[in-house]
């Protein structure tokens, strides 16, 4: 803050008068504390200027001047072994020369430039507001029994609305301080935050946006649509808007934004309507998170060797198209394959194990390239196999059956310069009607895999027939 004061010679009782007139205007409580110092300090043609006050227990420490001064320096002027002894008898004390020796003992450099000064305590009964109000010039020729009634003068004006800008202070220095907190919230929070207008310009990017998705705020600015950098599509990016300007909401929503580099991430979103009506978007990325319980999900579900379903989940799977199967309804009916490689052993004891992993492998990509998308594809253990097959009749399966066998002899297995051709036999179950158990359905397919087994292999049989 600067003022229009200038310093003036004080040589006698007019000039003091003049320089008070000068300084009135700027001793009202509508200043802060600082501001009146800055005009004490440069109509006084000082060098340092400071006020330390008290109030329950808090203390405050305001200084203006060419001359930088810590609290701690101020302390140490007030620790004088001189102004202790006389603690209670001063009021006013001027020193002629040297007083920034006093003040900077360890720094003769900077103490040296301060020559004359004036303390002066400060007591506001009624506040319990107590301290002192310091002022030190550059030269010691100073006028200084009337600069010293000039300062008693001034002292006696401040502290008449000191208590009112010191809370005044206090209180905006308090807020400066929450928003400070708020500000490194808003900006460390490993949450994303940030806030739209209804522009759709960007106007709240938190440093977690930042990082997450590679953009800086000015950089999403310059953008025609800074939405569009993470919602290619139109029309998602419109439900984004809808959910964000129409329907804020606290529950929190999945969305898919694209980042900087391309990647699709998962974010759960939600938007927090603030008191002056914007709204606040608060995410949290769980990209890594889905993409672990996605793992864990196909682990639960998917056989690690060859892919397809595994046991428990081809079951579930046979127990959910045996709830929806109505005999009034053809689209619910389905065929169950059950296939199982035969003389697999001999592959084991003739190529070793690895052989008869890779022909388990081989089996099931040549089922998956010929079968439908709509049927379902598990290993019920060992070498043993279970196609559901929706809305399929007997007789497709069977077919599909067949043109797996040609398919297996026309494409057999290479391992080490050897062709293995894989044959499998098969029972096969058409079910029109949910009032039988999965265990008997399996049992009726186990039992007729058996027939063809018995039979001579490579065959499918109907449950109840040969073929
Ligand atoms: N390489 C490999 N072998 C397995 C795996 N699971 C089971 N086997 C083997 O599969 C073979 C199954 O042998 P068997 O039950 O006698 O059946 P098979 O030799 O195919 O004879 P038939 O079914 O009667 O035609 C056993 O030697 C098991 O050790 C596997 O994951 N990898």
């Amino acid at each position: 803050m600067k003022t229009e004061i200038s310093a003036a010679p004080l040589e006698d009782g007019t000039a003091a008068l003049a320089l008070l007139a000068k300084l009135m205007p700027w001793l009202t409580g509508k200043h802060s504390l600082e501001e009146i110092l800055h005009a004490i300090n440069a109509a006084l043609g000082a060098s340092l200027v400071w006020v330390l006050v008290e109030q329950e227990g808090v203390p405050q420490f305001t200084r203006v001047g060419e001359i930088t001064c810590t609290l701690q320096d101020a302390v140490t002027l007030l620790e004088q072994s001189q102004l202790r002894r006389n603690l209670r008898a001063w009021r006013v004390i001027c020193w002629r020369r040297h007083v920034g020796t006093l003040l900077f003992p360890e720094n003769t450099l900077v103490g040296n430039k301060l020559k004359s000064g004036i303390l002066c305590k400060l007591h506001v009964q009624e506040s319990g507001l107590s301290g002192y109000f310091f002022v030190a010039f550059p030269q010691s020729t100073l006028s200084l029994s009337v600069m010293k009634n000039v300062v008693i003068i001034l002292v006696e004006k401040l502290k008449s609305f000191l208590v009112e800008i010191i809370s005044r202070d206090r209180a905006a220095k308090e807020i400066q301080h929450v928003i400070e907190q708020y500000k490194a919230l808003f900006d460390r929070a490993p949450v994303l935050m940030n806030s739209f207008d209804k522009n759709n310009r960007c106007i709240l990017w938190n440093g977690e946006c930042e990082r997450l998705f590679g953009w800086t705020l000015e950089q999403l600015n310059q953008q025609p649509d800074p939405l569009a950098l993470f919602f290619p599509d139109p029309l998602v990016r419109q439900q984004v808007r809808a959910s964000v300007n129409t329907s804020p909401a606290v529950d929190m929503h999945e969305w898919h934004p694209v980042r900087r580099d391309g990647q699709v991430l998962t974010v759960l979103w939600s938007n927090i309507l603030l008191p002056d009506h914007s709204i606040l978007s608060i995410g949290l990325d769980i990209t890594a998170r889905k993409k672990a319980e996605q793992q864990m999900e196909r682990k639960a579900t998917i056989d690690d060797l060859t892919g397809c379903y595994n046991r428990f989940a081809i079951l579930q799977h046979l127990k959910a198209l045996l709830v929806s199967c109505n005999p009034s309804d053809p689209r619910s009916h389905f065929s169950l394959l059950m296939l199982d490689l035969d003389h697999f052993k001999n592959i084991n004891d003739r190529w070793g194990h690895l052989t008869g992993d890779a022909a388990l492998i081989h089996f099931c990509d040549k089922i998956r390239e010929h079968s439908d998308p709509s049927w379902l594809f598990g290993r019920l253990g060992g070498e043993e196999f279970l196609i559901l097959m929706p809305y399929t009749s007997s007789k497709s399966a069977l077919r599909f059956s067949q043109k797996m066998r040609a398919t297996l002899t026309q494409t057999p297995l290479l391992s080490i310069g050897e062709k293995i051709t894989l044959s499998f036999s098969a029972g096969l179950v058409f079910v029109t009607s949910d009032q039988v158990d999965t265990s008997v359905l399996l049992t009726l397919a186990d039992n007729a895999l058996y027939d063809a087994k018995r039979a001579g292999r490579s065959k499918t049989v109907i449950a109840g027939a040969f073929l």
